[in-house]
C-alpha cells in the first residue's frame, strides 16, 4: 500500500473578506507526481505557498508524515529566486548551499549535472530562461528533498527548454523517489509527467483524481463494428444490461456509458461467435476535461 505522505485538511485561506481557499482537503502519496490545474486566480500559489510554509492557512491543517524519525524534507520553486548576476551556476548555489547550512559540497556537483548545468562558466546575467529555471529547480533539489514544489516551473520556456525540465523531473522522480506536486497552464506538458491531478476553481477543490481514473472518465465512446449487429445487441443486453448503446449503422454500435468494459465486452463477443471487425475508443484530452469541470461543457461533448 502507499504511504501516505502529505495530508491537506479542511484548508481555508482569507485575506480580509476575501476566500482564497475554501475548505480544501487532499491527500498525496509517496511517489505521485500530482499536477494542480486551475484558472489564474484559482488559488494554486496560495495552496502551494501554505504547504510550502511560506504564509499560514487561515482554517485547517497540512500534515506531513514519512516515518516516526522524521518529517519528510520540502523544496520549492514557488517564485523566480533571485541570483547573484555576477556569479556562475555553481557559485550561486554554492552560496545558498553553504549559507542554509549545508557542508559538502560534492552534493552541489551531483544537482547541477542533473540539471545540465555542470562546467558552465557563463554568469547568470547571460543566462537564457530556460537556463534561469533550471539553476531554480537546481536550488529547490540542493537537499534533495521528499516532496518538491514547483508552480508554474515550465512557465515562458521554449520546447526545448520545456522538455529538459520535463525529463529532470522523471529522472529525480524514478531516481530519487521525489514526490511532486506540479501546476502550469500547458495542459499537455502535465498529461507527459503526472501520475494524479487536482483540479481548483474558484479557490475550492473539484476534483482529486489518479491518471487511471482520468483516463477512464476521458474516453467518451466505444464504437464496435461487428458483423451482426442484431445478435450483438441481444448479447449486449443479457450480459450487460446497464450498458447504454446505440447502433450507428448497419454494422456499428456506440456505447457512450460503462466504458471500461472494452476487453470483457470484445470476448463476450467472441465467445457467442459474433466477429469483431474493429473497435475504436474516444478520448478528449485533458484540456477537454478541465473546461467540462469548469463549467465550459460544449467543448466536450
Ligand atoms: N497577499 C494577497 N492578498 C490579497 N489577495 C491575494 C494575495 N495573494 C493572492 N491573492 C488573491 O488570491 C487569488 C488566488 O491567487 P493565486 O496566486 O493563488 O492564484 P493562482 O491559481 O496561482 O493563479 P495564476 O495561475 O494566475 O498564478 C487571486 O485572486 C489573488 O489576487
Amino acid at each position: 500500500m502507499s504511504l501516505k505522505l502529505i495530508k491537506v485538511e479542511n484548508i481555508s485561506k482569507e485575506y480580509k473578506e476575501n476566500v482564497i481557499l475554501d475548505d480544501i482537503s487532499f491527500k498525496i502519496n509517496a511517489g505521485e507526481i500530482c499536477a494542480v490545474i486551475g484558472k489564474n486566480g484559482a488559488g494554486k500559489s496560495t495552496l502551494f505557498k501554505i504547504m510550502t510554509g511560506q504564509i499560514t492557512a487561515t482554517k485547517g491543517q497540512l500534515l506531513y508524515s514519512y516515518s516516526k524519525k522524521r518529517i519528510p524534507s520540502i523544496g520549492a520553486l514557488i517564485e523566480r529566486p533571485a541570483f547573484f548576476n555576477n556569479l556562475t551556476a555553481f557559485e550561486n548555489l554554492k552560496y545558498f548551499f553553504l549559507q542554509k547550512g549545508g557542508t559538502n559540497t560534492e552534493e552541489i556537483v551531483q544537482i547541477i549535472k542533473l540539471v545540465g548545468l555542470a562546467n558552465n562558466k557563463v554568469l547568470f546575467s547571460e543566462f537564457s530562461l530556460g537556463m534561469k529555471q533550471r539553476l531554480g529547480l537546481a536550488l529547490a533539489l540542493i537537499f534533495k528533498p521528499d516532496v518538491l514544489i514547483l508552480d508554474e516551473p515550465v512557465n515562458g520556456l521554449d520546447p526545448e527548454g520545456i522538455h529538459d525540465i520535463r525529463n529532470i523531473l522523471l529522472k529525480i522522480n524514478r531516481e530519487l523517489g521525489t514526490t511532486i506536486l506540479i501546476s502550469s497552464h500547458i495542459l499537455t506538458e502535465l498529461e507527459e509527467i503526472s501520475t494524479s491531478y487536482i483540479f481548483l476553481n474558484n479557490g475550492r477543490l473539484l476534483e482529486r483524481i489518479s491518471k487511471e481514473e482520468l483516463e477512464q472518465k476521458m474516453i467518451n465512446y466505444l464504437k464496435i463494428v461487428v458483423d451482426n449487429t442484431e445478435k450483438a445487441t441481444k448479447i449486449l443486453e443479457e450480459h450487460f444490461p446497464e450498458l447504454t448503446y446505440v447502433i450507428e449503422n448497419q454494422n456499428q454500435i456506440k456505447i457512450t456509458e460503462n466504458l471500461d468494459k472494452t476487453s470483457v465486452i470484445n470476448q463476450t463477443f467472441v465467445n457467442h461467435g459474433i466477429s469483431v471487425l474493429g473497435m475504436e475508443t474516444h478520448k478528449s484530452t485533458l484540456e477537454d476535461y478541465f473546461f467540462k469541470l469548469t463549467g465550459r461543457g460544449e467543448i466536450y461533448e
